[in-house]
């Protein structure tokens, strides 16, 4: 559904990855882990297409993001939800903060329209927030909640969007172990709602825990990608073997 092909990117001089090729499904998990600095988030600002890849494709069911006009690029952009490493929530409800998130998704045609629309929109911001179990927060200022709370909120606010691909720049690197449980949960949740999810983690057991696919990216590229438990238990590639294990120091 969502595919970077052959993409390569550099700052200036400074190659980041070459002839990268990865894809996420529908329903799906896929978890990018690497070294620190290796350009996880580079890619993951590739597949939110808002970086355009010196060379290679990256398309949404088939739209190249970089052949069609700066409007239907948009329109991509808008099927794609984001998770960033640091919760960046606004003064406010958290129900304003969870709305946001359907309000920049909807085109002002959709906002007009009636009441049942309103009330569709309600139902969303709770149960997003029930499913990393903030419904009763909903009424509290986003300012008096915890860190992971609003780490959870920020993920409510990707998943009240209904996207259809969402990306995860360690969503939990500053949190937790109950936190942590609760977003793992979400992402759990997003995949049984058909979201395709790519998530960059440190965390190896992480990527284990939650993904379908794990791709390792080490150098400037993929080193391998494939099911969880190969990647873990059965690497193809001595590299990819000695990252997991350790022994490969950056
Ligand atoms: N805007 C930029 N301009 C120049 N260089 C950049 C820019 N953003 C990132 N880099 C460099 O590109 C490389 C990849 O960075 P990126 O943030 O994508 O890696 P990462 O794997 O996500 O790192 P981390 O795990 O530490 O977050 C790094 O060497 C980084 O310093």
């Amino acid at each position: 559904m969502l595919r970077a092909n052959d993409v390569s990117h550099a700052y200036g001089d400074e190659p980041v990855f070459r002839d990268l090729t990865i894809d996420v499904d529908a329903g799906e998990v896929v978890a990018v882990i690497g070294p620190s600095g290796v350009g996880k988030t580079t890619l993951l600002r590739t597949l939110a297409f808002s970086l355009e890849p010196d060379e290679g494709t990256v398309a949404l069911d088939g739209t190249d993001a970089w052949a069609v006009d700066d409007s239907e690029r948009l329109a991509l952009r808008r099927r794609v939800g984001m998770v960033f490493q640091e919760a960046s929530l606004f003064s406010g409800s958290v129900a304003r903060n969870v709305e946001y998130g359907l309000r920049v998704r909807r085109s002002w045609a959709d906002r007009l329209t009636s009441a049942l629309r309103l009330n569709d929109a309600t139902d969303a911001v709770e149960e997003s927030l029930a499913v990393v179990g903030l419904e009763d927060e909903i009424d509290q200022p986003a300012d008096a909640l915890s860190g992971g709370e609003a780490q959870r909120v920020s993920f409510a606010r990707a998943l009240a969007y209904d996207p259809d691909v969402l990306l995860l720049d360690e969503p939990t690197s500053d949190l937790d172990p109950r936190n942590t449980a609760v977003i793992e949960e979400a992402i759990g949740e997003a995949k049984s709602r058909g979201i395709g999810v790519a998530l960059a983690t440190h965390d190896m057991h992480q990527a284990e825990r939650v993904a379908d696919r794990v791709a390792v990216l080490l150098d400037d590229g993929i080193t391998e990608v494939g099911p969880t438990e190969a990647i873990f238990e059965d690497p193809e590639k001595e590299r990819t073997r000695k990252f997991i294990s350790g022994e490969l120091v950056y």
